[in-house]
């Protein structure tokens, strides 16, 4: 449905994006992830027409999607795209804010419309609320229940929940996800969000300095990590030398915290270590450590107390398939 080839657009010769490609099929979700500033937004908006690129080409359904110096109305009748920064009206009431995006001849659908997309949003009870005395993350939530509204074939979305409170995110998303997978709209979503990524997307493109570094489904990009700079996206993570664990090996590794094991005596292959701190995640503890200099971030139930000393163990047949 989408064809990104080789398109590049710099902000007046500063970074922007470089050599991008990718396709997406109807009904996919693609998250575009990466550090601020590394182009998520440009990417979109060259995606939805705001800019003339400066190489490359964009197809949505086999029409070539032109640049403002072709096209004054931007994008195309089946694709919306939400911007960081939403647009809603501030005094109209939310359902008047979404009927406004639907279509003005059919009122009883529109109704039945709105309805649902209330629900989507979990706003029904301000249905008849000012916009003006809504939050920042309400409002957020219906400017999405506007790019719903005339169900497009593909969302484009910067930051969709960026406003919105971790208790609310959850089910706001699996909300916001099932319907699209429901009525079979395509999204491409930039976020900062692993649980956004790992839980919602089916491909992850990972941008650094306008640049793709990475891209995949994103169980496979967190399993198989190609880079610290990708991994560090999902999790905190140590790069370690190999040859800590395995003498034989060359090079350092990716490790994620949770899975290094923490034991009072040497096992196997471990290394000796001295606590320096023990932070409080919820479910367990995070640790810092020091060995050789190196600080190692390794997760156990039970807080460890500082100066503790013990040894870090590696998971079996870890080590090998995340050499780098
Ligand atoms: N209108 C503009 N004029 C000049 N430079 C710009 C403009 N818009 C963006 N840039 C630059 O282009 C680069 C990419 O910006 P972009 O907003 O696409 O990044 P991003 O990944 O979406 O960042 P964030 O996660 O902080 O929203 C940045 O270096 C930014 O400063």
């Amino acid at each position: 449905m989408l064809q990104i080839q080789q398109i590049s657009y710099l902000h007046r010769g500063n970074l922007g994006v470089q050599n991008i490609s990718f396709s997406l099929q109807a009904n996919q979700h693609l998250a575009i992830i990466g550090p601020s500033g590394c182009g998520k937004s440009t990417l979109l908006k060259c995606i939805y027409g705001l800019f003339d690129l400066h190489q490359g080409s964009i197809h949505f359904k086999a029409e070539r999607v032109l640049g403002p110096a072709y096209n004054l109305v931007p994008g195309h009748p089946q694709m919306k795209y939400l911007a960081q920064y939403d647009n809603v009206m501030p005094y109209t009431s939310v359902s008047e804010n979404i009927k406004e995006h639907l279509s003005r001849q059919h009122p009883e659908e529109n109704e039945r419309r709105c309805l649902e997309l209330l629900r989507v949003i979990g706003l029904e009870e301000f249905a008849h609320t000012q916009v003006k005395n809504l939050s920042g993350g309400q409002r957020q939530r219906v400017a999405l229940a506007q790019v719903l509204a005339k169900a497009p074939q593909l969302l484009l979305l910067d930051e969709p929940f960026n406003f919105i409170d971790n208790f609310k995110k959850n089910t706001l998303r699996r909300s916001i996800f099932n319907y699209l997978k429901k009525e079979k709209i395509a999204c491409i979503f930039a976020t900062h969000d692993r649980d956004d990524m790992l839980a919602f997307a089916d491909e992850v493109l990972v941008l650094e300095k306008g640049k793709t570094i990475a891209q995949g489904n994103p169980k496979t990009l967190f399993e198989n990590p190609k880079s610290k700079a990708v991994a560090a996206l999902f999790y905190e993570v140590n790069e370690l030398p190999a040859s800590w664990f395995n003498e034989a090996l060359k090079g350092s590794f990716l490790v994620y915290p949770f899975e290094l094991e923490w034991h009072r005596q040497k096992q196997k292959n471990g290394v000796a270590v001295q606590v320096e701190q023990s932070f409080y995640q919820g479910t367990h503890f995070l640790n810092q450590a020091r060995y050789q200099d190196e600080i190692i971030f390794f997760e156990t139930p039970k807080q460890l107390q500082t100066g503790e000393k013990g040894w870090l163990e590696l998971k079996d047949d870890l080590l090998e398939s995340r050499l780098i």
